[in-house]
């Protein structure tokens, strides 16, 4: 299919995230694939559903499901919804459904993500991260609630073009879920952004593990919210000494966002809960090394993840 006329698109992973961009995206008239593994029979049989409470409830009621990559069609844009621990697993997929010079797209939280991918993709595919502003989780085979936001950034990391036209690539993303009516935007720093993201998913995600506990609780507390200060201050200065710098002030800009959010779990807290692999690695490993090759130390965030290690064991 010419990308002149319409891109194909296909979800490799169709959980929370994938589930909830693929039905937004079909919604508007694309021709979207969903690659699913476990919720492929519910899905296949009951279609895809979204309660959300800025969209209402929608249901994508025939949707293109697959359980086998090599049987789906070649894609233009490939969108990862997977977690950050099964990219690995993942790449031969991926390289199987993405259309010669197509586009990935890694719907994920994380840093040095599209670092770790990029050896393992065929060389003349496009790689972009994509932040996604959202409060997403599913409830049930094939249904997902969406609880706030909705909005995702795209960045060009790498492949056959400069960086400039990079940049163009990640406009026409951005373009496909503007025309889904969702709030998006092409980034020139990908790096940046994610040190940026990286903020808030760093306190967050692991303290609402650790303390069992949603965002309105971590906030209502003042020495977890002292704590998620501190450790937002340590991003920063990792961020910064990694040539990055975030002024100072994002800290009280996130606890302010992060008040005015429904009382929300991240999704590792849903990970662990249901024993699924946290993403230990991309969320704290990578920026925690990142920032020790730098010279700066992130004490209480390598604590924090010590003690998830020891919880993931
Ligand atoms: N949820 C949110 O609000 C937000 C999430 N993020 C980030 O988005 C990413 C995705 O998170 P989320 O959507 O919550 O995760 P989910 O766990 O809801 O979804 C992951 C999906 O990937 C599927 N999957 C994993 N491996 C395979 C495989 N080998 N073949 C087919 N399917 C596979 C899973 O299938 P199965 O059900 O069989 O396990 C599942 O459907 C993460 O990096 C997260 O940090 C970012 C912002 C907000
Ligand atoms: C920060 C938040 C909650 C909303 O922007 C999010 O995107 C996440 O859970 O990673």
């Amino acid at each position: 299919m010419s990308e002149q006329q319409q891109p194909r698109i296909g979800i490799i992973g169709t959980g929370a995230i994938g589930g909830f961009y693929g039905l937004m995206l079909a919604r508007a008239g694309f021709e979207v694939h969903f690659l699913l593994r476990s919720e492929y029979d519910a899905v296949s049989r009951n279609g895809l559903r979204v309660n959300s409470t800025e969209h209402g409830e929608l249901l994508l009621p025939e949707v293109h499901a697959w359980q086998d990559a090599a049987q789906m069609p070649q894609c233009d844009w490939v969108l990862v919804g997977a977690k950050t621990t099964s990219n690995a697993d993942l790449a031969p997929l991926i390289n199987q459904v993405a259309a010669p010079d197509g586009k990935v797209v890694l719907l994920q939280n994380g840093f040095a993500v599209e670092e770790q991918l990029r050896p393992l993709l065929q060389q003349n595919l496009h790689l972009l991260g994509g932040l996604c502003f959202i409060c997403v989780h599913r409830s049930a085979p094939g249904v997902i609630e969406h609880q706030a936001q909705g909005g995702v950034n795209l960045g060009y990391h790498s492949g056959p073009v400069s960086k400039e036209e990079g940049y163009v690539i990640a406009q026409q993303g951005a373009a496909l879920f503007q025309l889904a009516g969702l709030a998006s935007k092409a980034m020139q720093h990908l790096e940046e952004a994610r040190w940026q993201k990286l903020v808030w998913n760093i306190p967050y995600n692991g303290l609402s593990v650790l303390l069992n506990s949603n965002t309105a609780e971590l906030m209502a507390n003042p020495s977890s919210r002292a704590l998620i200060a501190d450790l937002m201050t340590e991003v920063i200065a990792a961020s910064t000494a990694c040539g990055y710098p975030l002024p100072e002030q994002l800290v009280q800009g996130m606890l302010k966002v992060t008040e005015a959010m429904p009382a929300y779990l991240p999704s590792m807290h849903h990970d662990y809960s249901l024993q699924r692999p946290m993403e230990l690695q991309a969320i704290y490993q990578a920026p925690l090394d990142a920032a020790q090759a730098a010279g700066c130390a992130m004490p209480k965030v390598s604590m924090l993840l010590q003690t998830l290690e020891y919880l993931s064991a």
